[in-house]
């Protein structure tokens, strides 16, 4: 029995433009009223990740930062991941980097977040991977479509979701994981089940057992449909 559902947010709770399905959230609350646990797993900071939390309607179980961070329930501790000081060294090596080619970095949301770096995609991810590998710094470059993430390597969705797992007492076995980009790919291979919805990236879909025929939002309801039919027949 699937007995949570692990979730990533933009591109797949979400549109292209960051717009929520509100049928994902229907969907989302029809799980928590039948007492599966819905964890919410995201590149975005904790407090974004609380306010989505709260309006949903789950219980504040969340991944965040990709893995940098993540926290059973809205009361538990929050579990920080990772060293936030190599990310920020790193992404002062691109800054100059780029700067150099008259490209300015823009960071995102860099006062809310605890362990990882994101900065806008008016860069080429894989250039800037190249430039980390040439300086030999041991930083990630993730893209996940919205953002580029530097985090710090053995930090991911899929470690932070096995740590949750064993604080939920829920074996991962039994989570399903739904996701679109790079930075789901661990958490994807981790769960018992893993689905790409149609928009997801080829490597993504390749990590999955199952891609659905729906995109973004109808893609994540296409998904929790086919594994709860029992709730949504009524
Ligand atoms: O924060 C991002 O870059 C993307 O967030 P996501 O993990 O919810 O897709
Ligand atoms: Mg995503």
């Amino acid at each position: 029995m699937l007995r949570a559902v692990a979730t990533d947010v933009d591109g797949t709770l979400t549109d292209r433009r960051r717009r929520i399905n509100t049928a994902a959230i229907e969907a989302i609350r029809t799980l928590v009223d039948a007492g599966i646990t819905v964890v919410l797993a995201s590149g975005n900071t904790v407090c974004f990740m609380d306010t989505l939390s709260k309006m949903v309607g789950t219980d504040g179980t969340i991944i965040g930062e990709n893995g940098g961070v993540y926290r059973r329930s809205f009361s538990g501790p929050l579990q920080i991941a990772g060293d936030r000081e190599v990310c920020l060294e790193a992404f002062e090596v691109l800054r100059d980097y780029f700067a150099g080619k008259g490209v300015e970095l823009e960071l995102y949301s860099a006062q809310y977040r605890f362990a990882d770096v994101a900065f806008a995609r008016n860069v080429d991810p894989a250039e800037a991977q190249a430039i980390i590998q040439v300086k030999g710094l041991d930083v990630r470059v993730l893209d996940t479509g919205f953002a580029i993430h530097l985090q710090p390597p053995g930090v991911s969705k899929g470690a932070a979701m096995r740590e949750l797992a064993i604080e939920l007492g829920i074996p991962t076995t039994e989570i399903l994981a739904i996701g679109d980009s790079e930075n789901d790919i661990e958490m994807i291979e981790a769960a018992g089940v893993g689905v790409a919805v149609a928009n997801a990236t080829p490597a993504t879909r390749m990590a999955a057992d199952v891609v659905t025929s729906r995109p973004y939002g109808d893609g994540f309801v296409e998904a929790v449909k086919m594994y709860y039919s029992d709730l949504f027949s009524r």
